[in-house]
C-alpha cells in the first residue's frame, strides 16, 4: 500500500518567512483535501511533498523511506500539478504532452497511447492540434492535469487544480480525482470548500503553516454543531456583527441583511439556529486559529 508522510515538517524561507510550522500529515490511498486560506502554506507543503523544496526541518517519507535524502522513487511515482503551471505557447497539447512524456522517460509508443487516452479523458481531443497559446485558462488547467497523469503516477499532488475551471469542468475533475484516489495517494489543495466537499472523505485544514484540524467532513461538521446561527439585521449593524463574530454568509433581503454567523451561544435575541455546513466548519476552524 502506497504511503506518503510529512512528519514534523517546517519550512523557513530565506529572509526568515516561516511558511510551514511543524506539520505532520500521514497519507495512504485516498484523497486528502488540503484546505486553507491564501498564504496558509499549502503550496509550500505541496512543493515539499513533491520533493521540489527541501524542508528546513522534519521528514518526508514515501513508502516508509526517506524521500528528502533519496527523492528518486517518489519522483518516479509522482504526478504533480503546480499552482503556477506554465506551458510552451507554440506547442500543441499533443506536442507538449509528448515532450513531457519523453522528459519523464515514458517510451514513445506508450506515450502516444497514453496521451490519446488523457486528451479524451480531459475533453481536449478536439483542441489537441491547436497551439496552447490559444487555449482558455480552463483548457490549460486540463492540460496541466493531463501532464500530471502521464506516467501513471501512484502519488498525485495537485495545487488548486480547479482554478479557472467552469462548474462542469470542476465537477468532472473532482470525479476523476476521486476515481484515481481509489488506488492512489491524492493530495489536493484549495481554498474553496465546495471543491473538496463532495470528494474528500479526509480533510486537513491548515492556516499559518499549521495543521488546525484533520478529519472526515462529518467530524468537521460535528465540531461546530449548535454554533451556527442566522439573524436578520439592519444594514448599519452589519459591521458590528462582523467585528464580533465569524460571519460565514450574508444575504441582502427586502427586510434587512440575513447574516449567518458562528457563535457558541445565542448571539442575539431572535437568532435562529441552523444546521452547519462545511463552509461553516472551515471558517470556524480557521477563525479560531486567528486568521480571518
Ligand atoms: N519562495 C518563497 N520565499 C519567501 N516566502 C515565500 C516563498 N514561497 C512562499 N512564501 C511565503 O510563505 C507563505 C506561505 O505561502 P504558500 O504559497 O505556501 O501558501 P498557500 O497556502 O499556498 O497560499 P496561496 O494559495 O496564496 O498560494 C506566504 O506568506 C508566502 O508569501
Amino acid at each position: 500500500m502506497t504511503t506518503l508522510e510529512l512528519l514534523g515538517v517546517s519550512k523557513v524561507y530565506r529572509g526568515g518567512k516561516q511558511a510551514v510550522d511543524g506539520l505532520t500529515l500521514r497519507m495512504g490511498p485516498g484523497l486528502l483535501g488540503l484546505l486553507g486560506p491564501n498564504g496558509a502554506g499549502k503550496s509550500s507543503l505541496m512543493r515539499i511533498a513533491a520533493t521540489l523544496t527541501r524542508p528546513t526541518a522534519g521528514q518526508l517519507r514515501y513508502d516508509g523511506e526517506d524521500a528528502v535524502r533519496r527523492p528518486g522513487p517518489l519522483r518516479a511515482a509522482l504526478g504533480y500539478l503546480p499552482q503556477d503551471f506554465g506551458v510552451y505557447p507554440n506547442l500543441t497539447a499533443r506536442e507538449f504532452l509528448a515532450y513531457l512524456a519523453a522528459a519523464k522517460g515514458v517510451p514513445a509508443g506508450r506515450a502516444r497511447t497514453r496521451i490519446g487516452e488523457l486528451l479524451e479523458l480531459l475533453n481536449l481531443t478536439e483542441a489537441a492540434r491547436r497551439p496552447l497559446g490559444a487555449y482558455s485558462g480552463g483548457m490549460l488547467r486540463r492540460v496541466g492535469i493531463a501532464q500530471a497523469l502521464l506516467a501513471d503516477p501512484k502519488v498525485i499532488i495537485v495545487d488548486e487544480p480547479t482554478a479557472g475551471l467552469d462548474p462542469e469542468e470542476r465537477a468532472r475533475l473532482r470525479n476523476l480525482l476521486a476515481e484515481l484516489a481509489m488506488e492512489r495517494v491524492v493530495l489536493l489543495s484549495t481554498h474553496i470548500v465546495s471543491d473538496i466537499e463532495s470528494v474528500a472523505g479526509d480533510i486537513a485544514v491548515v492556516a499559518g503553516g499549521r495543521l488546525l484540524r484533520r478529519g472526515t467532513p462529518e467530524e468537521l461538521l460535528a465540531a461546530v454543531a449548535g454554533q451556527v446561527w442566522e439573524v436578520l439585521v439592519g444594514t448599519q449593524e452589519v459591521a458590528e456583527v462582523q467585528a464580533r463574530h465569524v460571519v460565514s454568509r450574508m444575504v441582502r433581503t427586502p427586510e434587512g441583511v440575513r447574516v449567518r454567523l458562528l457563535s457558541p451561544f445565542r448571539p442575539y435575541e431572535g437568532a435562529v439556529q441552523r444546521m452547519p455546513d462545511l463552509e461553516d466548519a472551515y471558517l470556524a476552524t480557521v477563525g479560531a486559529g486567528g486568521v480571518r
